[in-house]
């Protein structure tokens, strides 16, 4: 698939974000909801992006702001170096969209899809690029059938491909795998990887950490509107510099082991129990060591480093402690 390779005019950043507000009017007599707090990230160009965060964040309210749906408040977007309010068209014609939501006229087949969707941005039919499209996402096979009668799975390959139609060199995808097997995950992993090839940008919001630790080279976390990390995923994940052993016991648990180096001790099942613990300050044999002084006869051990799940996991409790908010 090829995509133009002409540079935004900040050549460092696909898509700039700066002090984005969005307040969401209540309805009847609820409270305005404030949905983003003043957010501030770039999407660096050429990368995977992913923005992650619980339910509720405002990951959703972000997109649809970049894709022109949602009206902000506040602070500005640029898309490929285009002010989404002074430059709205050329933002548009640089970003293409896959929506969470599966929708399409299902009397149209997938080459009529493509081919509306052509006309709709204005590509001139000589230019359009409905066969090579389908070709990438594997649906050439399916070119005349009626969309209804596609797979799931296929419906969102067309979904990509339809998002692709104006060649643009940014793609958003707004949680493209909610709810598909892991054999179609995996599938729609290696297009998104062989976009990113050929020079697509790619956005995506994910509720699976796998998926983002596994595709994201840097990854965003919004929580409750605010903005709590945005790093490479490496760093991420091992800026928590933490391991956790998990130990089975010979008999039910009622009082943990405790010792000031654990970050974390919990009873994870009734003979389980996992310990967390900073890599440089002590050793597994150390933790196992003080299990055993206070008394338990270990069975078995597993040990494992802090994944992206811990991390976000300890970066959202630890903003909704400092802000007093509990997760919903
Ligand atoms: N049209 C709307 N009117 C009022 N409040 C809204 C509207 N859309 C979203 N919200 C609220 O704004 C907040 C952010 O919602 P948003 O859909 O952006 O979150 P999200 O991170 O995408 O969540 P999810 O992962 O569940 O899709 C939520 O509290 C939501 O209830």
């Amino acid at each position: 698939m090829t995509v133009p390779q002409t540079l935004p005019p900040n050549p460092d950043a696909a898509i700039e974000i700066r002090d984005l507000v969005k307040e969401y009017a209540g309805e009847g007599d609820a409270a305005p909801k404030l949905a983003l707090k003043g957010v501030s990230f770039d999407v660096p160009e050429g990368a995977v992006f992913g923005l992650l965060g619980p339910n509720g964040a405002g990951k959703s309210t972000l997109i649809n702001i970049m894709a022109g749906l949602v009206n902000k408040t506040g602070g500005t977007v640029r898309v490929w170096g285009h002010d989404i309010d002074r430059d709205h068209r050329n933002a548009k014609l640089n970003i293409g969209i896959v929506p969470q939501e599966i929708v399409f006229d299902p009397f149209f087949t997938p080459f009529e899809v493509l081919e509306n969707q052509g006309g709709f941005y204005g590509v001139a039919k000589a230019l359009r690029r409905s066969e090579e499209l389908l070709r990438a996402v594997r649906l050439w096979d399916k070119r005349d059938a009626y969309a209804r009668t596609l797979s799931g799975g296929m419906k969102r390959r067309l979904l990509i491909a339809k998002a692709m139609v104006h060649s643009p060199p940014i793609l958003v995808l707004d949680e493209p795998t909610a709810g598909v097997d892991v054999e179609l995950r995996r599938q729609l992993w290696d297009l998104v990887n062989e976009l990113n090839a050929e020079g697509v940008t790619v956005v995506l919001t994910t509720h699976y950490l796998e998926e983002a630790e596994a595709l994201c080279e840097r990854i965003a976390i919004i929580n409750h509107g605010e903005l709590i990390a945005n790093e490479p995923t490496r760093e991420l994940v091992g800026m928590m510099g933490e391991k956790i052993v998990a130990v089975t016991v010979d008999q039910d648990v009622t009082d943990l082991p405790a010792d000031p180096r654990f970050h974390k001790c919990e009873a994870v099942g009734e003979r389980q129990i996992e310990i967390t613990f900073d890599k440089g300050e002590m050793t597994a044999g150390q933790v196992l060591a003080k299990v055993q002084q206070q008394g338990f006869t270990i069975e078995d051990v597993t040990t494992r480093e802090a994944d992206l799940e811990d991390v976000f996991v300890q970066l959202t409790e630890a903003a909704d402690a400092r802000s007093g908010q509990t997760v919903t």
